[in-house]
């Protein structure tokens, strides 16, 4: 199981590089994501979120929690229409927020053997999807949000600081 980052952490800021070995570490790591993951328990997990800074993003969005996405370098090729979602964070523990996206997404990535693939897709997968890039890109769903509400969650979870979450 790995630390997964907790906002305001500067390391959530950081731009993932993008994946070029596809050799045994990388292997491990994204076995050991989805294993955060799912104890988390979460339905997708970016590598930025523990600390490593590569373009790699894992995702499960199905009910048996056996059904695995590993997306590397993932680019989103098109997206269409709008939807809201009362979006969570694993790196935000205890805030729940409601974020406009994208309600259609055409995504193209590689595999986890570098295989390249599409994926034209909505619904909560989507949303979960630009949630992830997001994070590669160094945002936090809640800094979509007002300066107000911004400052509102930091002050709340400066209080909770103490509590194990
Ligand atoms: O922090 C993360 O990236 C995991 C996120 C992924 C996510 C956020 C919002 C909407 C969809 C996916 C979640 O904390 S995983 C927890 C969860 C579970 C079911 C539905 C929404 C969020
Ligand atoms: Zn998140």
């Amino acid at each position: 199981i790995l630390n997964i980052l907790h906002y305001p952490d500067e390391r959530l800021h950081k731009i993932a590089a993008p994946v070029r070995q596809f050799d045994d570490k990388l292997q491990q790591l994204i076995d050991d994501m989805a294993e955060t993951m799912y104890a988390a328990p979460g339905i997708g997990l970016a590598a930025t979120q523990v600390d490593a800074h590569i373009r790699l993003v894992v995702i499960d969005t199905s009910e048996e929690k056996n059904a695995l996405m590993v997306l590397i370098n993932p680019e989103i090729v098109s997206a269409e229409g709008e939807t809201t979602y009362e979006e969570g964070c694993l790196s935000v523990p205890g805030i729940y927020e409601e974020v406009c996206r994208a309600e259609k997404v055409k995504v193209k990535a590689l595999d986890r053997n570098g295989t390249p693939f599409e994926l034209e897709t909505d619904g909560l997968l989507a949303i979960c999807i630009q949630h992830e890039i997001d994070h590669l890109n160094g945002r936090v769903f809640i800094e979509k949000l007002s300066r107000l509400k911004l400052n509102r969650i930091i002050q709340k979870l400066k209080k909770n600081q103490h509590k194990t979450m």
